[in-house]
């Protein structure tokens, strides 16, 4: 099978700009220190994709390593207090590992690709550079299979057609195989949506020759063994909603395990996963150097608890709760928390619910909390519950509960419902600590521009100060970045200058 490597976003790219490589980052005070050093473009790092003209996945052709954005970042921190801001740059080609797919044209001809900027017109993308080079080998086999059986790619206008979209997520950890060979040979689990109610409607039979073709020519007897599994997502819905409510699993093996942050995690194709499992990774053990042994820790929009459960096991925490909206993360969790039990004494657990309703409950009684919200940022409430935590950590916490948290009997029909909706493991050690608040903000990020706003109102009434700010370059060739920044409560304590050391005769 061939390997090409290849590079899409999500279905509904923003509008993008076609850039030249940026101009070398430049050090304005000639006393600063260069912070960046060793993240100038090495001048290599050039997409050469075919499809870069048409495909809204990628903006920017060169320089790769170092995204435009970068300077505005580094110089950003910077002015807040930050020495030592870094970037970390991994692998430019090849790095997405979970894509969605939309599936249009016709059965002699499908396109699988992404939306063209600005319509609903689908570029297909063979060839490209930023997915990991089995998704590509797997939407070939995945057309082959559309044309060889007739199967309708779904018209948006007229409402028909079988197939609407593909995710195709990859597994780089099998552990049967040497460890460099573990990434390349990733296996993909592919999900089919299915313009279907279930999976009794008259199209059937249509689906089941599909899911036998990939099966029969990329499944386990077959020379290459590409497909991990096949899911099907049934999708009616009109609207622009890839998935809809009813998943089911059909065929290879059930669970999808990865290895992440020193952990083996389980993904389900309908839970949150994140595109670039390696940078995730670097992430990830960065991340878990500031968090204290033994902290008392709280994940808001924490997806199937990835983040959460490294911490628990890594740091060995007192205890971890994960919210997260999404009810369909939770069997994940559950699953990979079946893996962590020996390496875990603290209590943990997994709620389902909105992260931005009555925040401070979520807050209260946790040093340490992690936030990873989509794109647009975090909720004002919870900006102002983040707030109002970092006042609290300071006083002592009768009075600080006393004005806030006058709960007795729990009353509240979210947090009943999401306690009930709960997983729960409860420590052999662990105490109750519903007294304190965090003192340690860690903010992930994938949307720089909500970033600096959330960020600026942190830091308005220096109820936060930022400590550490690191970059990583999860979706090279576009003008994303990822952020992780260390805020800690109350305002920055002016460090003393250390003393000169004395001289020695
Ligand atoms: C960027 S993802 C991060 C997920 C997880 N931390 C990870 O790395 O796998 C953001 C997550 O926030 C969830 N989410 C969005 N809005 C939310 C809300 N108001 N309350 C709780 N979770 C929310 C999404 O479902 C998604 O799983």
């Amino acid at each position: 099978m061939a390997l090409s490597l290849r590079l899409p976003s999500p279905i509904t790219a923003s509008v993008a700009s076609r850039r030249r490589p940026p101009p070398p980052l430049s050090r304005t005070n000639p006393n600063q220190k260069p912070s960046l050093q060793g993240t100038s473009s090495s001048g290599n790092a050039v997409l050469q994709c075919e499809h870069f003209q048409s495909c809204s996945g990628c903006s920017h052709e060169f320089a790769l390593d170092r995204p435009s954005v970068l300077q505005e970042v580094s110089s950003f921190f910077e002015e807040r207090g930050v020495q030592d801001f870094s970037f970390e740059s991994g692998r430019l080609w090849g790095w997405r590992c979970r894509a969605k797919l939309a599936v249009r044209g016709s059965p002699d001809s499908p396109l699988i690709g992404l939306y063209q900027e600005g319509s609903h017109n689908v570029v297909d993308i063979p060839l490209c550079k930023a997915h990991h080079p089995n998704i590509n080998a797997a939407v070939n086999l995945l057309k082959q299979g559309i044309t060889t059986l007739n199967i309708k790619p779904y018209d948006e206008d007229s409402g028909f057609g079988e197939l609407r979209y593909a995710q195709m997520a990859v597994t780089t950890h099998n552990t049967s195989l040497p460890l460099a060979e573990r990434y390349l040979k990733g296996k993909v689990q592919v999900s089919l949506v299915w313009n279907s109610r279930n999976e009794q409607s008259q199209n059937a039979e249509k689906l089941n020759s599909l899911m036998e073709f990939l099966w029969k020519n990329g499944g386990p007897n077959n020379n290459t063994h590409l497909i991990h599994s096949i899911w099907v997502n049934f999708q009616t819905s009109s609207s622009n909603i890839i998935f809809g409510n009813r998943w089911r699993h059909f065929l290879g093996e059930r669970d999808f395990w990865e290895h992440v942050g020193g952990i083996d995690i389980s993904l389900d194709p309908s839970s949150f996963g994140q595109a670039n499992t390696q940078a995730f990774d670097s992430l990830l053990r960065k991340l878990q150097k500031y968090v204290p042994y033994g902290s008392s820790v709280t994940d808001l929009y924490a997806g199937a608890g990835i983040i959460g459960l490294s911490i628990a096991s890594i740091r060995k925490c007192r205890s971890v709760k994960c919210v997260e909206i999404n009810k369909e993360s939770k069997q994940s969790f559950e699953k990979s928390l079946s893996r962590l039990l020996k390496s875990v004494d603290g209590s943990i657990s997994w709620h389902n619910t909105d992260a931005s309703i009555e925040p401070l409950h979520w807050l209260e009684g946790s040093d340490v909390v992690v936030v990873d919200p989509p794109r647009k940022g975090l909720d004002p409430a919870l900006v102002a519950a983040l707030k109002a935590a970092a006042c609290f950590s300071g006083k002592t916490s009768k009075s600080a509960q006393s004005s806030v948290l006058k709960v007795k009997e729990e009353k509240r029909p979210w947090i009943l419902r999401a306690r009930k909706a709960a997983v729960q493991m409860d420590s052999k050690t662990a105490c109750d600590r519903s007294e304190t608040w965090p003192q340690t903000l860690i903010y992930i990020s994938c949307g720089w521009e909500s970033f600096k706003e959330d960020c600026k109102s942190l830091l308005a009434d220096k109820s936060w100060h930022l400590e550490k700010a690191h970059a990583f370059n999860f979706f090279p060739g576009t003008d994303s970045i990822e952020v992780l920044a260390v805020f800690k409560c109350g305002p920055r304590v002016a460090q003393k200058k250390k003393k000169g050391k004395k001289k020695t005769s």
